[in-house]
């Protein structure tokens, strides 16, 4: 029985491994067909840009003088073809026709360049064009040969009497990137009210039950990747005790889940740091504030807010090198080697859970970055901060596609709305 269990472990590994292979090559194919295509459209930038300089030089040169003729205009104008857009451009001498002609021209280029460098926002391309191919490579194919569970079990702890909302737009969010199966452990007032959110979450109301630890380890082994915080609360009878929250978080590590800590789960952090410390499958997001609470409890100062990026790359270093998000107008991503800044285009509106969509969000790109390093998908790069850029480019990403709809009235609904078109848009096209 023991053999034949070993033979078939051995046989799924190795499926697994020719899945990958077989995976790796299909993404090289498609890594030379956007190459060729780039080279395309650098030849015809070139094309355009030769095409400028001559038009510039000929209307400069011909262009009539209004004192010395002014009652004449020149009837003929030059033809431009240009295969490339199919279509000839006529251009008179006529100062009007011929700006009218370079402006059809500018608008023309910048949407080349626009398409060239991939996203119409006012983000740094470098960072995103580092980034965001990792990011597309670590998004497991959806194949018929798969079955429920595969792509992400993720489990969400939070959600109490006060906060029913975090836990439900972290848990939702990670479905709808892309997780099979989204798990909730709250308190039992805050299940009811989860579950009738959506029937689509798993609610296990078990944080203020006496034995939380074990009802939650129970779980540990079918999951994938933890949020720990959105909701929590920070009193201590919820999963009895800071300790109790620790014990979770300890065999959590011990299984070698990932695992993203935001909000309430920060609170524990900063009064015992060693419990997620060094763990290079963990992710802290702080907002501003859970941040200068965790820098001050790990340096004994106040941070200096001049320079947050120096802050960030310090926080993570007395961390161990545990991946950190600082959010904000941009979000500062470090694993203390390299501060990576995500500033994709947001909006002006900061509406409550927008946090929790990014943690959610977060879970399952851990899960699927990890997966994808142990497969020698990526080996550039720390799998958390490759996770941690793509939550946070889609996070924005909701932001902005939600408020051209909504406006002032977005909410965090409405951001969910947007994941669908927003990952397609960055991460599948
Ligand atoms: N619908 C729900 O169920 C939701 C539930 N949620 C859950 O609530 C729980 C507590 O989270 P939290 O956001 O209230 O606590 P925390 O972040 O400590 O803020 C406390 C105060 O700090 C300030 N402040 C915050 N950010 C700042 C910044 N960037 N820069 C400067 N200041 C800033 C600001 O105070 P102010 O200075 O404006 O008075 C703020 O009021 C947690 O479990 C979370 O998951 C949320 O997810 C939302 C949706
Ligand atoms: N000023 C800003 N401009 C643009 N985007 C921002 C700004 N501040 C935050 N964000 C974005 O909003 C998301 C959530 O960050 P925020 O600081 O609101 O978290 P939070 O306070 O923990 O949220 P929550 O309300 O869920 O507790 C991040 O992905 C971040 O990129």
């Amino acid at each position: 029985m023991e053999k034949l269990m070993e033979q078939f472990l051995e046989q799924s590994a190795q499926a697994e491994d020719n899945f990958y292979r077989m995976e790796e090559q299909r993404l090289q194919a498609e890594d030379r067909r956007r190459e060729a295509e780039h080279a395309r459209e650098l030849q015809m930038l070139q094309m355009l840009g030769q095409m400028f300089a001559s038009i510039s030089s000929s209307g400069s040169a011909s262009a009539p003088s209004k004192t010395a003729n002014p009652g004449r205009r020149r009837p003929s104008g030059v033809r431009y073809l240009v295969p490339a857009l199919r279509c000839v451009f006529v251009v008179d001498h006529s100062g009007l026709k011929l700006a009218r002609t370079l402006n059809t021209l500018t608008l023309f280029i910048s949407s080349v360049f626009e398409r060239f460098y991939g996203l119409g926002s006012t983000s740094h391309r470098g960072m995103e064009d580092d980034i965001l191919p990792l990011v597309k490579n670590i998004v497991p194919p959806l194949t018929s040969k798969k079955h429920k569970g595969q792509d992400g079990r993720i489990g969400i702890i939070g959600g109490c009497q006060d906060y029913t909302g975090a836990p439900y737009f972290a848990a939702i969010s990670a479905l709808k990137v892309g997780a099979d199966l989204s798990h909730v452990f709250c308190t039992k007032d805050a299940a009811v009210v989860i579950k009738s959110y959506s029937p689509e979450l798993i609610v296990h109301p078990v944080l203020d039950s006496p034995n939380a630890v074990e009802e939650i380890e129970k779980w540990l082994p079918r999951l994938h990747g933890l949020v720990v915080g959105p909701g929590l609360g920070r009193e201590d009878l919820l999963l009895k005790t800071a300790k109790a929250r620790g014990e979770v978080i300890e065999k959590s590590k011990a299984r070698d889940i990932p695992i993203v800590i935001d909000a309430d789960g920060l609170w524990l952090v900063t009064q015992q740091p060693s419990v997620i410390q060094g763990y290079q499958k963990g992710i802290l997001t702080p907002n501003f504030m859970e941040f200068t609470r965790l820098y001050e409890a790990l340096h004994h100062e106040p941070m200096d807010s001049s320079d947050y990026q120096r802050s960030v790359m310090q926080l993570s270093v007395a961390m161990g090198n545990l991946t950190l998000v600082l959010k904000g107008e941009q979000d500062f991503i470090t694993d203390g080697s390299k501060v990576y800044s995500c500033n994709l285009e947001g909006s002006g509106r900061r509406c409550g859970g927008q946090g929790d969509l990014l943690s959610g969000s977060m879970g399952v790109l851990a899960h699927w970055a990890h997966a994808a390093s142990t497969a020698g998908m990526i080996r550039s790069m720390n799998p958390s901060v490759v996770a941690a850029f793509g939550a946070c480019s889609l996070t924005r990403q909701c932001n902005s596609q939600a408020f051209q709809r909504h406006g002032r009235s977005t909410t965090t609904s409405d951001m969910i709305q947007e994941i669908s078109s927003a990952f397609k848009k960055l991460f599948e096209s």
